[in-house]
C-alpha cells in the first residue's frame, strides 16, 4: 500500500466539486460529483473504461465545461481554456515530433509568454533556453536535448512530456494514464520521479490509471469512479460519480479486495474490460 508521506499536503482547499455532473446531448458521463482537494493532495482515479475519467480531468484543464454544478479552483470557476496554473500529461502523443526535445520544453511556455506569436525572442529566449535545460535535467534528459521525439523511448518521451508541462509552473498536474504503455522496469522509474517532482514542487496531482496497485502506491487519496444506477436498457441514462474515495494510507488489504470486486463486476456489467 501507500509509501508516501503526504508532506506536502496542506488544510487549504484547491478544487472543489459541488453535484458536478458532464453531459453530451442525452448521454450522460459524470452525475452528482461531490469532493474537495487540498493543496498538494496526490489523487489517484480508477474506474472502468469510459466511465468518465479523462472527462473528468478535461473539465480539470478547462477545455471541456460541466453541464451542471460547479468546479472550482482557488473558489472560483474554472476557466473554460487551459490555463499556465494547470498541465497536462497523456498516455502518448503529449509531445510535438516536428521538434527537438529542447524545443518541445521552451514551446510549452512562449505560449504562456507570447500568446499571439507563441515565440519570445532574445535576451528572454535566451533564459527560456537556460530553463528548458534544467528541466530537462531535472527529468534525466539532458544528453538527449538535440534529439527528436522519435529518437526517444517511450519513457524518455513521458520523461519529456512531464518537462513540458512542469516549465509552465502548474500548480495543478493532470496525469492522464501516463505509463499505460511502459515496461514494468521503467513504470517503477517514473514512479519515483513523478513522487520526487510532486514533494519538490509541491503539486496538486491527479493521475488517472488503469492498475488498481499504482493507484494505491502514487496516491493519497484514490477515487473509483463507478455507476450507482444502470439502466441496462439505456446505459447512457446515468452517469458514474465518486463510489470511494479513501485515504489511501489507512486503506487495508479488506478496501483493497473490496474495491477490485467492485470494478470486475462494473466490467462485467457493462461488458468492458
Ligand atoms: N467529446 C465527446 N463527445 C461525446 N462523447 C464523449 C466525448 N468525450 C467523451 N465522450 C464519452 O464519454 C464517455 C467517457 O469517456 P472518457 O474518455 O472520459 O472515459 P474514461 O473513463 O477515461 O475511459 P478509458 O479508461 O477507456 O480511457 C465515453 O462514453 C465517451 O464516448
Amino acid at each position: 500500500m501507500s509509501t508516501n508521506s503526504p508532506t506536502t499536503t496542506s488544510n487549504r482547499t484547491l478544487i472543489e466539486l459541488n453535484h458536478l455532473g458532464k453531459s453530451y446531448d442525452d448521454h450522460i458521463v459524470l452525475e452528482k460529483l461531490n469532493a474537495k482537494v487540498n493543496e498538494g493532495e496526490f489523487v489517484t482515479l480508477v474506474g472502468t473504461s469510459g466511465c468518465g475519467k479523462s472527462t473528468f480531468l478535461k473539465l480539470l484543464l478547462g477545455t471541456e465545461t460541466v453541464s451542471t454544478g460547479e468546479l472550482l479552483l482557488d473558489g472560483k470557476p474554472i476557466s473554460n481554456e487551459p490555463g499556465p496554473d494547470r498541465g497536462i500529461v497523456f498516455q502518448k502523443y503529449s509531445v510535438f515530433p516536428h521538434l527537438s526535445v529542447r524545443e518541445n520544453v521552451v514551446i510549452g511556455k512562449e505560449f504562456v509568454e507570447n500568446r499571439i506569436l507563441g515565440r519570445v525572442f532574445g535576451k528572454k529566449r535566451k533564459l527560456l533556453l537556460e530553463e528548458a535545460d534544467q528541466w530537462l535535467e531535472t527529468v534525466g534528459l539532458s544528453a538527449a536535448r538535440h534529439k527528436y521525439p522519435h529518437e526517444l523511448s517511450g519513457g524518455m518521451q513521458q520523461r519529456l512530456a512531464i518537462a513540458q508541462a512542469l516549465i509552465k509552473h502548474p500548480r495543478v498536474l493532470l496525469l492522464d494514464e501516463p505509463f499505460g504503455a511502459l515496461d514494468p522496469g521503467i513504470r517503477k522509474d517514473m514512479h519515483k520521479m513523478v513522487l520526487e517532482l510532486w514533494q519538490q514542487h509541491k503539486l496538486t496531482v491527479f493521475m488517472v490509471t488503469h492498475d488498481l496497485n499504482e493507484g494505491f502506491y502514487l496516491g493519497t487519496r484514490l477515487w473509483v469512479f463507478d455507476k450507482v444506477r444502470l439502466d441496462p436498457h439505456a446505459p447512457e441514462r446515468f452517469g458514474s460519480t465518486i463510489t470511494f474515495d479513501l485515504p489511501v494510507g489507512k486503506v487495508d488489504q479488506t478496501s483493497y479486495q473490496s474495491i477490485d470486486q467492485t470494478l470486475e463486476h462494473s466490467r462485467q456489467q457493462l461488458g468492458v474490460c
